[in-house]
């Protein structure tokens, strides 16, 4: 299985807080883009710097600036909005495009119903955010619609996985990185990941 799950301390203490089923909407969102801007700082590490010319107040210096490659954010709808303003707070430079999908319950297969993305995606680095990766279907289809759009280079940025979720998408998409906070134990029944968080669009709306 390739998956990178993120054991930073502070990651998974919030991690613990967001799974609490006492947690409501409020602090389930803030947290949800608390731990996406801790994630985002390690899934970034390897942009490409290059020199640039900085005028201090003293002298003029060389400094780093991040090069070349633009930045794209792609959250699938719902759930995957909360992971947006935690990665623009980071790179408030990326666009962000949307790809709507819901999981339909009785198929579990993916419905797209929305779909508006950056125009030159084949020139960016992209990432995908939904906090569950569960079968791996949502993740999966909209991971093929943007490669059919042109994307490129794709990262796929989770809160928590189950083992099935990461197969489907390694299996079908072997050039995208995976980026979870938590890599949990199985599904059940009705597709839900366990232990799991319940159903992350509904916990950060206030939906049911
Ligand atoms: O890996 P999968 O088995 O496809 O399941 C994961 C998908 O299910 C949830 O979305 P949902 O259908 O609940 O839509 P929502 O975000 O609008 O709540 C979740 O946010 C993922 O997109
Ligand atoms: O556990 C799950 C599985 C799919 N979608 C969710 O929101 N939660
Ligand atoms: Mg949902």
């Amino acid at each position: 299985m390739n998956v990178n799950v993120m054991t930073h301390p502070l990651i998974q203490h919030k991690v613990t807080l967001i799974r609490n089923v006492e947690t409501g909407s409020k602090d389930f969102r803030e947290l949800l883009e608390e731990i996406t801007l801790l994630m985002g700082y390690e899934i970034t590490r390897d942009l490409p710097l290059e020199d640039v010319e900085v005028q201090t107040p003293l002298v003029k210096a060389i400094g780093k600036q991040i090069a070349g490659k633009k930045l794209g954010i792609i959250p699938i709808l719902r759930a995957g909005l909360g992971m947006v303003n935690g990665l623009l707070e980071l790179m408030p430079m990326a666009k962000v495009g949307h790809v709507g999908l819901y999981r339909d319950p009785e198929t579990l297969k993916p419905v797209e119903y929305y779909c508006k993305l950056p125009s030159d995606l084949a020139g960016r680095r992209i990432i995908v955010t939904d906090p569950m990766l569960a079968t791996g279907g949502s993740a999966s289809a909209a991971i093929t619609l943007l490669k059919e759009k042109g994307a490129r280079d794709i990262q796929l940025m989770c809160l928590v996985a189950a083992p099935q979720g990461v197969e489907t998408v390694n299996k079908e998409h072997p050039d995208v990185r995976i980026y979870v906070a938590a890599l949990d134990e199985d599904l059940n029944e009705h597709g839900y990941i366990l232990p799991g968080l319940g159903d992350a669009g509904d916990r950060i709306f206030g939906t049911k």
